[in-house]
């Protein structure tokens, strides 16, 4: 039929998108940006490409609303993938092959091609319909989400061209869900990337005496268990979300005195002067950011013990003027109603809306006040992304395109709920 035959061609598009190996260290950007520009002629979209470092093309398509001084909605995905371990997965990562029950197996597959073109395919759904937005639509495809988003994200928030654009509210990712409701994200923790150093006298390796770096680490070690046990159990114990604690968990662990002809390559009778180890702490907007690294200074590496600490990555919790960079998820905020409602009129059910995790590239957005959802239409999903198997089921990515074109129409057309009385002057 005639519906199965646009199915086909929807996954088909799918799949060319996740067979492009925009993995780092080495992205394929170049072809995953000839992919996007080549839907969006067939969708009849406006096209730019912007370069905020050479080699890392962002991809804005727009559909300019007949309203054009409301401010616009921006649909955000990232183009680039994690690394995969082929010889751990049933399929090759970037085959996107399908099973008998209709899971399409890729890296990407949830975490992020299927919204960035499922955006795409609603759109191009709604066109077909005959619908035409009062509000512009933007359509980013940005980079280099997964190491950060300086180049990506973050330089395309901070431009004059992103000024331009008056965007009145962005949906970026979210994460799978196994229930049958949709999980949707509000706000997001703050990486601090956080490398503690140790030093101490070294010694024979037969010695016991105080103060040795590994004994001085070691205690470390300890204090940051017993608080990431104290936060693990906030959660555990149902209390707190997942979101709502600060996590710790240690990344790296690099010591000891190396040594070729040694049977396990280090040294094994020499106590090392200098120990270090890394951790990705996370830190919920409501934490008092002061009082943790205060607790860190003095607990986790104190001088006294002769310990030192640097941030690799130290995000604020804080927006560009001071508050708390979190979007209100209540009916106090007309974009909340409105997702709400447009979900609800695509026969989807949103759980209690959340705190990500890990983190977005929804933070640069909530940085400079602008609302921001973090919504991947995945229900009864298992949550997949970063590791082997990743896989979406295809009646899963049709049925979030379904929901796009709701939330799309809902949000693009003129809403008394939105419309400031300024904006209503003007028209
Ligand atoms: C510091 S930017 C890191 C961004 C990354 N995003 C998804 O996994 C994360 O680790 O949360
Ligand atoms: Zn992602
Ligand atoms: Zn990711």
């Amino acid at each position: 039929s005639v519906i199965d035959d646009n199915a086909d061609s929807i996954i088909a598009r799918f799949q060319e998108y996740l067979r492009v190996n925009t993995a780092h260290p080495s992205p394929d950007y170049a072809t995953s940006t000839r992919f996007i520009l080549a839907q969006s002629a067939s969708i009849g979209l406006q096209a730019e490409t912007l370069e905020f470092a050479a080699g890392k093309p962002l991809v804005l398509l727009s559909w300019p609303g007949r309203l054009p001084s409301l401010p616009s909605l921006l649909l955000n995905s990232h183009t680039d993938v994690v690394s995969a371990e082929p010889h751990k997965w049933r399929y090759p990562p970037f085959s996107a092959s399908t099973d008998s029950a209709g899971k399409i197996f890729a890296r990407g597959s949830q975490d992020m091609k299927c919204v960035g073109l499922q955006y795409l395919e609603a759109i191009r759904g709604l066109k077909a319909k005959g619908f035409s937005p009062d509000r512009t639509i933007h359509v980013s495809f940005v980079p280099d989400e997964e190491i950060g988003g300086h180049d990506g994200a973050e330089a395309f928030a901070k431009s004059e061209k992103f000024r331009g654009l008056n965007v009145g509210v962005v949906l970026d990712e979210g994460l799978a869900s196994p229930s049958e409701e949709y999980r949707v994200f509000y706000a997001e923790r703050s990486p601090w990337w956080m490398v503690i150093k140790a030093r101490g006298a070294p010694g024979h390796g037969a010695r016991m005496y105080d103060g040795s770096a590994m004994e001085n680490l070691a205690k470390s070690l300890e204090v940051i268990r017993r608080f990431r046990a104290s936060q693990f159990d906030l959660v555990k114990s149902g209390r707190k979300a997942e979101g709502e604690v600060v996590s710790v968990n240690m990344v790296f662990f690099n010591a000891g005195t190396p040594s070729s002809t040694s049977r396990t390559g280090f040294v094994m009778n020499v106590q090392p002067s200098e120990a270090e180890a890394g951790f990705d702490v996370r830190v919920p907007p409501s934490a008092d950011p002061q009082a943790l690294e205060r607790r860190i200074a003095e607990e986790w590496a104190p001088s006294s013990r002769n310990l030192t600490f640097e941030f690799k990555q130290k995000v604020s919790v804080l927006d560009t003027f001071g508050n708390p960079a979190v979007t209100t998820a209540d009916s106090s905020n007309p974009w909340w109603t409105l997702l709400d409602e447009a979900v609800k009129k695509a026969d989807g059910r949103l759980a209690k809306p959340e705190i990500f995790p890990a983190s977005t590239d929804a933070r640069y957005f909530r940085e400079r006040g602008i609302p921001a959802f973090g919504f991947s239409p995945m229900a009864n999903t298992p949550i997949l992304l970063h590791d082997h198997n990743e896989f979406l089921n295809k009646a899963e990515y049709l049925k979030g395109i379904a929901i796009y074109e709701s939330i799309i129409k809902e949000f693009a057309t003129y809403s008394e709920l939105v419309e400031d009385d300024e904006s209503r002057a003007e028209l």
